[in-house]
């Protein structure tokens, strides 16, 4: 380690672009083995991943069953007035013959009995004669083409048809896929453990009153643990260390034990007790893939990997400031966890919006934490940045719906009111 005052005054450091970040996080997920388990659909978790493709074991619907409640007829007999000789509902089948000038009273979801090739709805007949409760027969009131009214077999799925692919994460759509398929059990990858720890000789646990001066509440280990839970992954807090390279060596040692993939925060700038890019690389001997990203909030942000105790590890070492922590963890940890659990989408959706107000441009690309207005007169929805947002200022994560993508000032200083710029969604939502 270098003295204080012949510390470098420049970072060693290079400001990768963020396509280099994306590319390098593609490249470490890969050094990753998924472990593949076979599980019963009963005991799916909303948010695993599915390792293997699934196709249709039958069509759907797997008879031709009528969309509506009323009588299936035979369409030749036209406006004839039909005999009403039994009933198909939903579970129950007719099965007898069914000769010209007859119709058979039918509900929606119930099979289409052989012989008859279109349905009417009930508004579409009035009863002609009837006997107590039964009806015995019925006038047709529009006119009926053939096949009207009925689901043919396989119109929805045919059998062999894929349902959902590798990679797809399980949502209650796609849980209600599978039980309508009778599908009894599938291959999901099992989610990795994710261990934040947060770093800093000025932290003390959230709960100390009155803070000592100087002092500071982590406020970083539970909120990230909370953002890859409400993302649909295990992640545990490791708790808190000292700006202290033995102290930081030991603790990444120590989880490794456990986790593969380990997300600190703090200590990564050119303070003089950051530590954490030098235990990484010299102590811990980790390749740094990115020490610093050419964004904001969220410049020195680092991914590290190599192997410990004989198995591959990734560190996302992220900066202190709270609001660079969050929007890093957006932007490259949530990528690389579903790259590393076998999600096929790994980045947040990108939308067009449209800047409500005026904003200034800064050297770097800027990911701006922004709320969304959604207005009669306009096609676009309305971006409302959430207040200032230096990084230091937790209080800008609230009500973010998105981050708004900004580009750097080098081709323009400012965007004007009512501009269209790209914004990534960052509410949960399993199905990225
Ligand atoms: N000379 C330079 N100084 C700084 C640079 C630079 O390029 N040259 N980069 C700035 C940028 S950009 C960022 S971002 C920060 C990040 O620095 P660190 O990762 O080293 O973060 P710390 O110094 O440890 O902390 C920064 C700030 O955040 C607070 N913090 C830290 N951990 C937590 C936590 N767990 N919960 C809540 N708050 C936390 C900490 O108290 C500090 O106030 O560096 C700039 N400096
Ligand atoms: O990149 Mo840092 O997060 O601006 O303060």
């Amino acid at each position: 380690m270098t003295s204080i005052v012949n510390r470098p005054r420049e970072s060693p450091w290079r400001a990768v672009s963020m396509e280099e970040a994306d590319e390098s996080i593609r490249k470490v997920a890969e050094l990753f083995e998924k472990e593949i388990e076979t599980i019963l659909v009963d005991d799916l978790k909303i948010g695993q991943v599915l390792a293997e493709q699934v196709t249709a074991p039958e069509n759907m619907p797997a008879t031709r069953t009528s969309i509506k409640d009323g009588y299936a007829v035979i369409s030749a007999d036209g406006h004839e007035n039909r005999k009403v000789v039994g009933a198909s509902s939903a579970g129950s089948v007719h099965g007898n013959a069914i000769h010209s000038g007859e119709c058979i009273r039918i509900s929606t979801g119930g099979v289409v009995p052989d012989g008859t090739d279109a349905v009417i709805q009930v508004e579409d007949t009035e009863i002609e004669k009837s006997e107590g409760e039964n009806e015995l027969e019925i006038r047709v009131k529009s006119l009926i083409r053939a096949g009207q009214d009925i689901r043919q077999p396989g119109s929805e799925v045919k059998k062999g048809d894929v349902l959902l692919g590798v990679g797809c994460v399980l949502g209650s759509a796609e849980y209600g896929l599978l039980n309508a398929f009778g599908i009894e059990k599938v291959k999901i990858y099992k989610k990795p453990q994710i261990t934040v720890i947060s770093s800093g000789n000025e932290l003390v646990s959230p709960f100390t009153k009155p803070l000592p001066l100087g002092m500071v509440r982590d406020s970083n280990s539970p909120q990230l643990v909370a953002l890859f839970k409400e993302h649909g992954f295990k992640a545990i807090n490791g708790g808190r260390i000292a700006d202290e390279p033995t102290e930081i060596e030991k603790k990444l040692k120590k989880c490794a034990e456990t986790t593969q993939i380990i997300v600190t925060s703090g200590g990564v700038s050119m303070g003089e007790k950051d530590y954490m890019k030098h235990v990484l690389q010299e102590k811990i001997g980790m390749k740094i893939a990115f020490g610093r990203v050419w964004m904001k909030p969220g410049l020195p942000c680092t991914m590290a990997h190599g192997l410990i105790h004989g198995k591959p590890v990734v560190v996302i070492a992220l900066p202190g400031n709270p609001a660079s922590a969050w929007v890093c963890s957006h932007l490259f940890v949530l990528p690389l966890l579903r790259a590393i659990s076998g999600v096929s989408r790994i980045y947040a959706q990108k939308i067009h919006v449209k800047l409500g107000a005026a904003l200034k441009l800064g050297p770097r690309p800027e990911y701006c934490r922004a709320w969304l207005e959604h207005s009669e007169d306009e096609r676009l929805p309305i971006a409302h940045v959430t207040g200032n947002q230096i990084s230091s200022r937790l209080a800008s994560l609230v009500g973010a719906q998105v981050l708004l993508v900004l580009p750097s000032n080098e081709q323009k200083k400012n965007l004007e009111i009512g501009e269209n710029v790209f914004a990534l969604a960052i509410t949960p939502n399993f199905s990225v």
